[in-house]
């Protein structure tokens, strides 16, 4: 018998007081490397655009630090748009891979941080391997978002004991489907049909955690736990907000790791909460209409404030007993 079903099984809405008890305010203890570092390696020569939307998104999000570990020429432009972002290797809490890059570059990409890392450490390397407190490749390997070019490297990823999100739209799902010979959702048009329970298929095939981008947003973890985040505005159907949205996850997620948390439960919370800062940012940047995908990363910012002022504002009862941190007024 299947046990009986908690809240979230159902797939239920992921709500703004769900969300705010991911999030946290920074303490007077904090310093930048307590709040958690992103590495970002996107872009490429063909699509620099994708590095700087996602380094914008991650940074208006609130890490302590981003680092950006792509190559030269895309690091200049997105250092151009942010100087805060800091270039080259260093110890990161979570990696954000393939956005704005083919598969052939994700994987180039995958095996050279995955050499630097194993073989010389934070020192030397982007260390993908080691977790917050410098442990080994395995149950300290930091959690990874797998993006567009990067979503066929799951396999590797989970195989090599990194927590994963992978982060497809409905046609790079059903490629990675009909790349692994799974025909029942092998097209576009089946995902479509059955977004939800494509998304778990694919969560409990590859022990990912799956967030599915569409007109809602579907995360599944191969347990089988299931959320859902409406949209915001179907303004943002439009080419780089995909990118947006990983730069976003990257910072949730890297903020949880330097709490300790990067379990399958936790990657989902974090996926589901990035969805939902996203679809709050796309309100505030449309105002009704057209959205720019740089201007739905600046309104991830004012997004994430009101996300926080609202969980200092909301009834205790509103998150006590749901498990999570709640914020530090
Ligand atoms: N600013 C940046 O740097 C940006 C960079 N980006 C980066 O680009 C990379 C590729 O991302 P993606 O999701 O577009 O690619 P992909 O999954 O291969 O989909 C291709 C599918 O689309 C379809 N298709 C194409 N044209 C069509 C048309 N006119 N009308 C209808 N269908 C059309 C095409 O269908 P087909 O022509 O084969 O029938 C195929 O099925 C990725 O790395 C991403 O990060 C983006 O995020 C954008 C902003
Ligand atoms: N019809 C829609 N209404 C609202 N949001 C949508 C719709 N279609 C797609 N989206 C959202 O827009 C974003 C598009 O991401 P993606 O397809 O990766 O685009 P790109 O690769 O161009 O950045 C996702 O967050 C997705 O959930």
């Amino acid at each position: 018998m299947s046990p009986a079903p908690h809240r979230d099984d159902t797939g239920a809405p992921w709500t703004r007081a769900d969300a705010a008890g991911v999030l946290v305010r920074p303490g007077p203890g904090d310093h930048k490397y307590t709040r958690g570092v992103v590495g970002l390696c996107t872009g490429s020569a063909r699509y620099p655009g994708a590095a700087v939307l996602g380094a914008e998104a991650a940074l208006r999000t609130g890490p302590g630090m981003l680092r950006y570990l792509g190559p030269a020429e895309t690091a200049r432009a997105v250092l151009a748009r942010r100087p805060e972002c800091v270039p080259g290797p260093g110890r990161v809490q979570v990696l954000v891979l393939g956005s704005g890059m083919d598969a052939a570059e994700a994987r180039r990409r995958w095996l050279g941080l995955r050499h630097d890392g194993t073989r010389a450490g934070a020192a030397a390397g982007p260390d993908v391997s080691a977790g917050t407190d410098g442990g080994t490749a395995g149950a300290d390997a930091v959690p990874v978002v797998l993006d567009a070019g990067a979503i066929g490297l799951v396999g590797s990823a989970v195989g090599d004991g990194h927590p994963v999100v992978v982060t497809p739209h409905a046609g790079e799902l059903a490629a990675l489907f009909a790349q692994a010979g799974e025909g029942r959702f092998g097209t576009r048009a089946a995902v479509e049909a059955e977004p939800e329970l494509a998304a778990l298929t694919a969560a409990r095939r590859w022990g990912a955690v799956v967030l599915l981008k569409g007109a809602a947003t579907h995360v599944a973890t191969p347990r089988g736990r299931r959320l859902r985040v409406e949209v915001g505005t179907h303004w943002l159907a439009s080419a780089g907000t995909g990118d947006v949205l990983a730069g976003c996850l990257g910072t949730v997620l890297a903020s949880l790791a330097a709490r300790g948390r990067s379990d399958d439960d936790a990657l989902a919370e974090g996926a589901a909460t990035a969805a939902l800062l996203h679809a709050r940012a796309a309100e505030l940047a449309s105002g009704g209409g057209p959205l720019l995908a740089l201007e739905l990363a600046e309104a991830l910012a004012p997004a994430v404030a009101e996300l926080l002022t609202h969980a200092a504002d909301a009834a205790p009862a509103e998150t006590a007993g749901n498990g999570r941190d709640r914020p530090t007024p």
